[in-house]
């Protein structure tokens, strides 16, 4: 079992990452990424892919051609999941892989 994030750190979450969105109705967060085009948005999806395998802590992600939706959230923690620090520390790698494509 993981620890969900407390109020502290999801203030801290919010204010380092203002960009993800709370889910309605769920405990997690969420982002839409705009790319150049495929091949720069498949790119940016190979990058997040390894490295989630390697956390351990996989993205739930949809991808139309150029554009990728990405939503957070921690299977494991507490009773029916929510957002923990494995969350924040993939979406801190999410964001320097983005940065990399210079997504829209
Ligand atoms: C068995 C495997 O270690 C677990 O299912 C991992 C895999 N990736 C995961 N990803 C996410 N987002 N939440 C989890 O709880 C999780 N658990």
């Amino acid at each position: 079992m993981v620890e969900k994030l407390s109020e502290k750190e999801r203030a801290e979450f919010i204010n380092e990452f203002p960009q993800w969105a709370q889910v309605e109705g769920r405990d997690a967060v969420k982002k839409s990424f705009k790319f150049a085009d495929f091949n720069e948005a498949f790119g940016f999806m190979t990058r997040v892919a390894l490295m989630a395998d390697k956390m351990d802590h996989h993205p739930e992600w949809f991808n139309v051609y150029n554009s990728v939706e990405i939503t957070l959230s921690t299977h494991d923690a507490g009773e029916d999941g929510g957002l923990s620090e494995r969350d924040v520390a993939l979406a801190a790698f999410i964001e320097k892989a983005a940065a990399l494509f210079k997504p829209e």
